[in-house]
């Protein structure tokens, strides 16, 4: 399950993500109509034709009784006639459906722009945020927030805050109305059918958890054929194919018992409704039917009377009902608000193309830097590391699987800030200059290149959006992607991604130098692949690379030694220190050292 709630704030909530409703609840989910003020004129349109509707609505019992009334003869005025009473009858029906029609039209105009406003918020909120707020939750958990908290909004804009005002509505007048009918019937109404309504509501509370329950247990399946699904080619290479099938058996078969023991309660919950709301009824009537044997009251106001009780045992159920939704409303509210008060990370949105960044030397220095993630603040992954690369330097880093090469490069890229020491960029600390304008002189080539879904154009242009088709073609040519994308039919068109064709590591790599070319950074970072490429694509690759490295400040996070001979530097990582500094030649020189170890390990292997 997904974790609710972020920060304290959300503390209240409960696991179902309801939120108490206290005043101060109330006050900060208000906080989401900001949203519904630029609409403002079309959602008191909505209120009118919501009022107009609600209390048309409550002419239809009065108007029926009377015309029981005229029917038996006993009426006096306007009510007299039969076919008017009728009339009037069709005309309430007629106008609470155009005030209806209004309502759910000026509402869904300002819910559905009000809450696209909140989902293109909310995303450029994600988009900004810093990588460890996203270290911290599951992806899951938040695009829940975008679409299962943004919808529950967007229910109680429209569909409940409509509904609340017409069972209130409907509740107060209709008690008022019975009340001036009849006080004596009016009390004996109160003293029963309430009463029953509110044991149907916390039946049909239990039944809605036993039905939560099961639609959480088919969830579960939907895990298994979703996981199964996608790594299908390891269930087939495992020949796991009916362990997968028993174990979505197994998950069904839970889900089966717990619906069927939900079942039993719906079909007593049925029962009791017959039983029980029918039988509450049943007594109103036959109360009702005394009064008016006695002459106490007339026959066509026992028949509004029992339509009126009708209508307010359903309001009361109703407001039941709305409770919850308007709990689970503020929950989703709370949440929204959390994550459009979060941090930001510092970019500079005035900066629209990569042009105006000014352009760095490309001068790195590192010192005494020492850090910690933020989720695993107990293990300290770099210590006391010091090393400057000068402006068009080549520094390769290598070392061990987890011993903090990455997060060295991350810690350049400001992912994260240092927990020790500093970061400096032609001698400024990198916490004091621009987001936009360090990010934007560096170039990366990571390990697994993903391709966005879309053209082999549009990726190679994600270097820089406003390149022109010349650059990107020369881009591709210097990177060696040129010739390969030539080779499909549709050249630059080809779309690659999983509706598309499906590049080779070697070609993915090539389109994501080309796109490093295209940004022409001062700075360029190279995490080398560590599965190795076939030797043709291994030296087309190595070719670009050796391209791309020309005039830049470049660090190489080296996995095949094979390909660092030619830097200036070679720093061995282990532990999160450094532990050898110096060139190729120099470092194979010391037999006892890592680097050497290294070296011999690869040679073992290879
Ligand atoms: N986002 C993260 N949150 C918490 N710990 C992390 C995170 N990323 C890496 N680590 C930990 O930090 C340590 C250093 O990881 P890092 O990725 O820098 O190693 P590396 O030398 O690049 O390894 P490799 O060569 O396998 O890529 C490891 O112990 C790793 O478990």
């Amino acid at each position: 399950m997904a974790k609710r709630g972020f920060g304290s704030s959300g503390g209240e909530q409960d696991k179902e993500g309801r939120k108490k409703i206290t005043k101060e609840s109330f006050r900060r989910g208000l906080k989401i109509f900001s949203y519904v003020l630029p609409y403002k004129y079309k959602f008191i349109v909505g209120l009118v034709f919501l009022v107009l509707s609600s209390l048309t609505f409550m002419a239809f019992p009065y108007l029926v009784g009377k015309l029981f009334d005229s029917s038996a003869g006993n009426t006096s005025g306007l009510f007299q006639d039969i076919n008017m009473i009728a009339m009037g009858l069709f005309a309430v029906i007629l106008l609470q459906g155009i005030f209806s029609f209004f309502r759910v039209y000026f509402f869904a105009q300002v819910s559905e722009n009000a809450v696209a406003n909140i989902r293109r918020d909310l995303y450029s909120k994600f988009v900004q945020l810093p990588i460890s707020f996203f270290e911290k939750r599951r992806v899951g958990e938040i695009t829940s927030r975008i679409t299962t908290d943004v919808a529950q909004v967007q229910d109680a804009m429209s569909i409940t805050l409509a509904e609340l005002f017409r069972q209130t509505t409907t509740l107060i007048v209709g008690v008022i109305i019975i009340m001036w009918t009849s006080i004596k019937l009016s009390l004996f109404m109160l003293a029963t059918f309430p009463v029953l309504v509110a044991l149907a509501l916390v039946f049909g509370r239990k039944i809605k958890m036993l039905s939560k329950k099961t639609q959480d247990e088919l969830a579960n399946t939907n895990v298994i054929v979703e996981e199964t699904l996608q790594a299908i080619n390891t269930v087939k290479a495992f020949t796991n194919e009916m362990f997968e099938v028993g174990r979505y058996q197994s998950t069904l078969s839970k889900a089966v018992k717990t619906a069927i023991a939900g079942a039993y309660y719906r079909g007593a919950f049925i029962t009791f409704i017959i039983v029980g709301l029918f039988g509450g009824i049943i007594l109103v009537i036959w109360y009702g039917a005394t009064l008016v044997a006695n002459g106490d009251i007339e026959q066509g106001d026992l028949v509004s009377f029992v339509l009126y009780t009708v209508f307010i045992g359903a309001s009361v159920g109703g407001l039941g009902d709305l409770y919850g939704k308007v709990q689970a409303a503020l929950g989703a509210t709370e949440r929204i608000l959390e994550i459009l008060q979060e941090q930001e990370e510092p970019t500079d949105k005035s900066i629209k193309a990569l042009s105006e960044i000014p352009r760095v030397k490309g001068d790195i220095s590192y010192q005494n830097v020492a850090f910690s993630y933020p989720t695993r603040q107990d293990i300290q992954v770099l210590r006391d590391i010091n090393f400057s690369v000068r402006a068009g330097e080549k520094v390769a880093l290598v070392g061990p699987s987890g011993s903090g090469k990455s997060t060295i490069i991350q810690l350049l890229m400001r992912y994260y800030d240092v927990l020790g020491g500093s970061i400096t960029v032609d001698g400024k600390d990198i916490r004091n200059m621009n987001l936009t304008e360090l990010r934007g002189n560096i170039g990366v080539v990571p390990q697994e290149v993903l391709l966005f879904g879309g053209t082999i154009r549009e990726n190679i242009a994600y270097g820089r959006p406003e390149a022109t088709e010349a650059e990107i073609i020369e881009a591709a040519q210097k990177a060696n992607a040129y010739d390969f994308i030539k080779t499909f039919p549709e050249g630059f068109d080809t779309l690659v991604g999983e509706r598309g064709i499906k590049l080779s590591g070697g070609q993915r790599q090539r389109v994501a130098i080309a796109r490093a070319i295209l940004k022409n950074p001062a700075i360029l970072i190279l995490d080398e692949a560590t599965s190795a490429l076939d030797s043709e694509s291994e030296s087309l690759v190595q070719q670009a690379m050796d391209e791309l490295m020309k005039g830049r400040t470049t660090i190489v996070i080296a996995h095949r030694l094979a390909t660092i001979r030619k830097v200036d530097k070679i720093l061995v990582i282990e532990n999160g220190e450094i532990v050898e500094e110096g060139s190729h030649e120099q470092l194979s020189l010391n037999p006892e050292g890592m680097y050497a170890n290294l070296l011999r390990l690869q040679f073992e292997l290879s």
